[in-house]
């Protein structure tokens, strides 16, 4: 894409339970930003994210929007909880509609305003196969997945990792003292071990309750979060298949709480907040060392 594409358009700043989410509105635009263009933005004063929704013109019929999810370090994500339903806030005010549904990379989302500031998004079944996740090799139990940390390694204290895909990649530990991990120099180490081909989200996670949990999130390709919906999604399926959480929990986060449902029907929904904190309009010269 080039600049002066991107110069004059509009940029809205919010959060979802935290997480820092951009949302850009690029419909009618016939490219999308580059990885340096998105790192870029990232960048100026006011417009640091964590995720930034790139709202592109609808692909699939019925959806308002495509949307492309960038990390800060402008790689692409399949999926993005927190940042879906601000997609789905901006959308429902111009539109003037209650519910609507946009399509991501891992499909399509419906969306449904349950207050001024709170959503309910529908984040589809999750992917338990070790090549949907993807894990680099089949293993017994993708919710019981052994990382063999060499003898005396710290991180052998986590035990295995119960993964799964939300649209994109997971692993939860699940632990009893959430404050003593070292979420930042453990989270860096597990998101490349070459156990995750695709790299991973990691989420360290402790269970208050049969229906609520804890979470502190290293999330790829960004690093410790106030808050993830996939990873939410992610770990209350983990829970369940461990047989530890009923299917439905509130999910505590740094940044807010989060309430998963995953349903008999095998999709999952979440529900959760959203604020509107500031617009701006991209400026050219935000671009120059990018082009
Ligand atoms: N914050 C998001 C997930 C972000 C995507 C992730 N970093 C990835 O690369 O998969 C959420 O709310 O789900």
């Amino acid at each position: 894409m080039s600049a002066t594409t991107l110069a004059g358009r509009r940029i809205q700043r919010m959060n979802g339970a935290g997480n820092r989410i951009l949302v850009l509105d690029l419909r009618g635009a016939s490219a999308a930003p580059s990885p340096a263009e998105a790192r870029a933005i990232h960048r100026a004063p006011g417009l640091a994210y964590d995720q930034m929704m790139a709202l592109m013109s609808p692909r699939a019929a019925g959806t308002a929007a495509f949307v492309l999810i960038y990390n800060n370090d402008g790689s692409l994500a399949g999926a993005c909880g927190n940042g879906t339903r601000c997609v789905a806030d901006r959308l429902a005010r111009e539109l003037g509609v209650a519910s609507l549904a946009v399509e991501t990379q891992a499909g399509v989302i419906g969306c449904e305003r349950l207050g001024p500031w709170s959503y309910r998004i529908d984040m589809g079944p999750p992917r338990l196969g070790w090549r949907d996740i993807p894990l680099a090799h089949a293993v017994e139990d993708t919710a019981r997945v052994s990382l063999a940390w060499a003898e005396g390694d710290p991180l052998a204290a986590l035990g295995p990792a119960a993964t799964a895909s939300m649209g994109n990649p997971h692993a939860a530990f699940f632990l009893s003292d959430l404050e003593r991990v070292d979420a930042a120099g453990s989270g860096a180490r597990i998101e490349v071990h070459p156990m995750f081909p695709e790299k991973v989200n990691v989420t360290f996670a402790r269970i208050d309750a049969p229906d609520a949990l804890s979470a502190v999130v290293w999330e790829r390709g960004v690093g410790l979060t106030l808050a993830c919906g996939s990873a939410a999604c992610a770990a209350v399926v983990s829970g369940v298949r461990l047989g530890r959480l009923a299917r439905r929990a509130a999910v505590r986060l740094p940044g807010g709480e989060l309430v998963i449902e995953w349903r008999e029907t095998d999709r999952v929904l979440m529900t959760g907040p959203v604020e509107f904190e500031a617009e701006f309009v991209l400026d050219a010269a935000l671009f120059e060392a990018a082009a």
